[in-house]
């Protein structure tokens, strides 16, 4: 079933490209069932500021920016520059203008402080789930009232819902979780695609 559900998003050549040397790099890509929601959720939002933290070689990137307005800006964080290096080519490949796309090389949690308040439509995180905490806290201040945070990575492969899991990452997971369902401002869904997608739209 899960197979299928991923065999029915197509990908054309750009993201195939991009998706191998993913995997060459080391840099996980989300799944094509992922992608395709990002860029659904990109396209819903009328999306024109977005923040990633977790660029890979640029899968989800090319994803979020499918569903983005002709105008927007994918702000995008990892700490590899060759993984950047990597996205930089994808982008190019799929003729996005260099303007629609801010790199930035550097640890999501020194990043985020910089970022305004309220200003973006769309978070979305795919690294390091020890730190999905922080990255709600962030990601939060960040939403302008109606957008939405996706984080990847709420299942970590089924411990998070094991009971008898408690090693630091997974409880940092069900932390996170717990805190966006204790924040009134935040509606929320987790979607059992990819590695599980905690999604939040937050309402004011
Ligand atoms: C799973 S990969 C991202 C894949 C990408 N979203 C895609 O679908 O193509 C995670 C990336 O996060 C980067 N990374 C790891 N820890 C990080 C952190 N704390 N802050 C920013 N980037 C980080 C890694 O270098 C890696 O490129």
């Amino acid at each position: 079933m899960l197979a299928h559900t991923e065999e029915s998003v197509l990908e054309d050549a750009v993201l195939t490209l991009a998706r191998e040397r993913a995997e060459d790099l080391g840099a996980t890509p989300v799944p094509p069932s992922v992608g395709a929601l990002l860029s659904l959720f990109t396209q819903m939002l009328d999306a024109k500021t977005v923040v990633e933290i977790g660029t890979g070689a640029g899968v989800s990137g090319l994803w979020l920016l499918d569903g983005m307005r002709a105008d927007g800006v994918l702000t995008t964080i990892d700490t590899e520059p060759e993984h950047q290096r990597a996205a930089k080519d994808a982008f190019r490949s799929g003729e996005i203008a260099p303007g629609r796309t801010r790199l930035i090389n550097g640890w999501g949690l020194d990043v985020l402080p910089r970022l305004a308040d309220a200003a973006y439509d769309l978070v979305f995180v795919d690294t390091s789930p020890a730190d999905h905490p922080q990255f709600v806290a962030e990601g939060v201040r960040l939403l302008r009232p109606g957008g939405v945070i996706v984080l990847h990575n709420a299942l970590l492969g089924g411990r998070v819902a094991d009971p008898s899991q408690r090693d630091a990452t997974t409880l940092a997971v069900r932390a996170a979780a717990r805190a966006i369902a204790e924040d009134d401002r935040l509606t929320k869904v987790l979607l059992p695609v990819g590695d599980g997608l905690l999604c939040a739209s937050r309402s004011e």
